[in-house]
């Protein structure tokens, strides 16, 4: 190439440049690097070593230009700069002149990525006025899909056999062989699949070092006969990119292997599993918490994997952002996975890439990149704004409706409608609140961030890569995990959950805070779940508790810094009460506690010593299952995200958070578990055999936002009363104000509760205070229950009462009813019977003596919330 020249490079893989050549020489070589301006004609074989020669046309007629396609030549380990799906690349762009790249010739940067394919064209044909700036359209490389199919099957079995791909991938990284691998898998277990994508599946599988590690299996034969070609498997631009692109937020690609048909990839094994999942389990019937400073970590770590491409030079994008192809390890830090679409602009400057096919999933697809096949910086940011909505908003950008026209339905798009007035708003009313209680604040910048992402029409609107990670470093160092963060007023359109968040409830309006952990309409466990026969409860006049003796509760660590590998039995700590102390069991839990275990969960001892020797302690009255944690040292404790004041006690409920943090770095958290067994017919209620008189517990002062929370911010006398049935009164119930005294509480309780059911409108009964009153739920004091529910509800069904810093449920009604409690077994109350009420407990109306609690939970069921103070 003289001087004088520009050049456009189409970096890629052998893989692809033998396709190129195949296409070249093919029946529809002249179509395949046709472009509105330059129309290519194949001249003959050119040389060896060159490549075929291409005769381009420019539009007006006589200058003629060549373009030559050189082979690819074997790499060194150096210099491979990258990859690029070439069937499906069309053209590259540049907004800055690339032929007076200074330092950076496209030339001599040919030279030294043999990888890569020169396409050198004469300035001539594209400048525009020597401005440099100029738009260089490849054309169309490759021919009618259907028709280049098995010529590139053909191309592709050719290189994998051992040619120049493998050459070029073993010179950039390491081979594995099959023999190794299958040993590796179990010969490829079916119990080792982690899970399977497009185009194969994913194992975990030991290597000969003891390491573990995940092998995804492509079966290029299996691509094929599904009408994809082998190259849309990506096997080559998934080892040629993740072995130039290192950085701790995308996956660490260990190395290669190939037999037959077959492809392997070996990556570190990213056992946190992928986000979509995570974000799934949240709200599952069974779920497993996802609080939002985990969320927003998450966006953060794979934000920065992603800027990390954007910003390089050339630029990379990875073509199928997602919410599955972010994955964590097993210290919850996200890393971008899954490059087999991914692609490389070919030069500095370069700032786009034209593909002929749009690939990607629907509802994280850039509309823009969709209409023009161009990929950029901006169609890559409106796909992860689509995750950070779909993070807070806990809804899927898509979802398979066969209903729907397109057989697919946009959640996102139907809850927010981004592109109109109104979405941020929207936003905030259907946050996830699964999520624990967002701060206002921080979900307010990621939601205005993610609606200008995922503006369809406007790219310029959207923000850079290094905006996103800057925007989320400056949130999370703002509101760190384990701060008390005034959280969000919030109304959820119940179209919104309804639809697309089946298993959730609607979330009421709140004053001050949501619950952590929304329950699930039946939120029992496993064990649970087996139908109760009638005869269960039914000797049983009193509550039917009984203690697990060996530790009604215990702790499971959920994370511990810097360590690695947690035993069962490490992982769990039984809360054994070594002393009683004003009536109450008390276990203290600290680094002086459990000495070794706390060595296994901070082996780094400087960082051991910044937990307390004594850091809290959690304690419960014989008989009453309402445990409660108090802050003991001077280390931060949170409590579902947020800090506790020291030697306060507050509510522990069962899947409570407790996190030990060293100022604002979180060392351990811990889950707390109940682990209260519900046996028939027994009526032990001792956890040493001494019993002691339920008492509720009084004298613990609530978390300010959690749902226990209504006396906060009062100054309450401490002093214990007693309650029993004794505020009954000939179905007529008052709060009797017990002997000792009323509590002093200047946030009087305000509850609400939700009414779900298979056949039943949803409806609401609240919020209301009961400040002095209890909250009658019948017939006759809900009269739309009378029209919507007959025969299912009575005239006095229930009521609830609070009392001493406790709620109760009183059963008002001959036929009983059932108190749902997750991790607990339900609870069967019968007329005049009381039972103590949680936030997100189930109130089940008994349907008759055959059908089981399960049945009658699906039924009809009020889901009972607390909120602080009167809306
Ligand atoms: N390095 C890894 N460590 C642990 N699990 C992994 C790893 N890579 C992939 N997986 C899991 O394997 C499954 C399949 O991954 P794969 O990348 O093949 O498919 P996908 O991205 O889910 O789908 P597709 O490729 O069709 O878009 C995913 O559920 C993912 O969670």
């Amino acid at each position: 190439m003289g001087p004088g020249q520009t050049s456009i490079q189409v970096l890629r893989s052998s893989r692809s440049s033998q396709s190129l050549a195949n296409g070249v020489n093919g029946v529809s070589g002249a179509s395949m690097l046709v472009a509105p301006s330059i129309s290519y004609a194949p001249l003959g074989g050119g040389d060896a070593a060159a490549g075929p020669l291409l005769r381009a046309r420019g539009p007006s007629g006589p200058s003629t230009t060549v373009v030559t396609v050189k082979k690819p030549i074997p790499v060194t380990s150096a210099s491979v700069t990258t990859a690029c799906s070439v069937a499906n690349v069309t053209s590259v762009t540049s907004s800055v002149v690339s032929g007076a790249s200074g330092g950076s010739s496209p030339i001599r940067r040919a030279g030294a990525n043999p990888a890569a394919t020169l396409i050198s064209v004469p300035a001539a044909a594209g400048d525009t006025a020597g401005t440099g700036a100029r738009v260089v359209k490849v054309g169309n490389v490759g021919t009618p899909v259907a028709a280049s199919k098995a010529r590139m099957a053909s191309a592709s079995s050719r290189l994998a056999q051992g040619g120049q791909a493998s050459a070029q991938l073993r010179a950039v990284s390491l081979e594995y062989s099959h023999s190794d691998l299958t040993a590796a898998t179990d010969n490829w277990s079916h119990s080792k699949r982690l899970g399977s994508g497009k185009h194969g599946a994913v194992y975990k599988a030991e290597l000969k070092d003891g390491s573990q590690v995940a092998v995804k299996a492509i079966d290029l034969a299996a691509v094929t006969r599904a009408g994809d070609s082998p190259q849309d498997a990506g096997f080559d631009e998934e080892v040629l990119m993740l072995s130039k692109f290192r950085h701790p937020n995308l996956v660490t690609l260990l190395g290669w292997g190939s037999h037959g048909d077959f492809r392997y990839l070996v990556y570190e094994l990213l056992a946190g599993g992928d986000l979509f999942r995570r974000l799934h389990k949240s709200r599952s019937s069974n779920p497993k918490p996802f609080l939002w400073y985990d969320r927003v970590s998450v966006c953060l770590d794979a934000a920065s994997g992603l800027s990390h491409l954007h910003n390089s030079n050339p630029k990379a994008f990875h073509r199928d952002i997602k919410s599955a192809n972010i994955l964590m390890d097993r210290h919850g830090t996200a890393k971008l996975a899954d490059f087999g679409l991914s692609c490389c602009s070919s030069y500095a400057g370069a700032n786009h890439v034209d593909v002929r096919f749009a690939s990607g999933t629907p509802g994280y697809r850039c509309p823009v990149y969709e209409r023009t096949g161009r990929v950029s910086e901006a169609s890559e940011a409106y796909s992860f704004c689509m995750v950070m909505l779909e993070v807070l908003l806990g809804l899927d950008p898509s979802a398979t409706n066969s209903k729907a026209p397109s057989g697919l339905t946009y959640p996102i798009q139907e809850a927010v409608s981004p592109g109109t007035p109104g979405a941020e708003e929207r936003c905030l009313q259907a946050l996830d609140q699964t999520a624990g209680p967002w701060p206002l604040e921080l979900a307010q910048e990621i939601a205005r961030l993610a609606i200008r992402g995922v503006n369809a029409t406007d790219e310029k609107q959207r923000p850079s890569s290094v905006e996103i990670v800057r925007t989320l470093r400056s949130l999370s160092e703002r509101f760190p995990a384990g701060q008390d963060f005034t959280s969000i007023q919030t109304e959820r359109k119940p179209e919104a959950s309804s639809k697309h968040r089946a298993t959730q409830p609607s979330v009421q309006k709140v004053q001050r805070s949501v619950a952590p952990q929304v329950p699930t309409p039946f939120p029992l466990r496993e064990e649970a779940k087996a139908p109760l026969t009638p005869s269960h409860c039914e000797s049983s006049q009193v509550s039917p508790v009984i203690y697990n003796l060996d530790s009604p509760y215990f702790l499971e660590v959920t994370l511990a810094t810097g360590s690695f590998e947690l035993s069962d039995e490490q992982r769990r700590l039984p809360l054994k009460p070594l002393r009683m102390e004003g009536g109450a069991f008390v276990v203290a839990v600290g680094r002086g506690q459990q000495p070794e275990l706390f060595e296994a969960w901070l082996p780094d001892g400087k960082m051991r010593t910044c937990v307390s020797r004594n850091a809290f302690e959690v304690a419960w009255r014989d008989g009453d299952y309402s445990p409660w944690l108090t802050a003991q040292g001077s280390g931060p404790v949170a409590l579902d995200g947020q800090a506790v004041t020291p030697k306060t006690a507050y509510s522990l409920r069962h899947g409570a958070e407790i996190g030990l943090l060293y100022g604002k770095q979180l060392l351990i958290r811990f889950k707390f578990h109940d682990n209260v067994k519900s046996q028939p017919g027994q009526v032990v209620r001792s956890y040493t055999g001494s019993l002691v008189p339920p008492t509720p517990v009084m004298g613990h002062r609530a978390l300010p936002s959690s749902p226990y929370a209504y006396s906060a911010r009062g100054t309450r006398r401490t002093r214990e009363r007693s309650v029993g049935a004794a505020w009954v009164e000939s179905g007529h119930v008052q709060v009797r104000e017990a002997e000792s005294g009323n509590a002093n509480v200047n946030a009087p309780p305000v509850v609400c509760l939700e009414i779900w059911g298979e056949k039943v409108p949803e409806n609401r009964i609240g919020p209301v205070s009961l400040a002095g009153k209890p909250l009658l739920v019948g017939s006759r004091h809900q009269p739309f229950l009378e029209k919507s529910l007959t025969n299912m509800v009575d005239r006095d069904h229930f009521c609830i009462a609070s009392e001493g810093g406790v709620f109760w449920l009183l059963c008002l009604t001959s036929k009983g009813l059932w108190r749902v409690r997750e991790g607990t077994e339900p609870q069967r109350l019968i007329l005049d019977d009381l039972a103590s009420l949680q936030h997100g407990d189930l109130i089940v109306p008994r349907l008759g003596p055959e059908v089981t609690v399960e049945q009658c939970c699906r039924t009809l069921s009020w889901n009972f919330l607390v909120v602080l103070e009167p809306s």
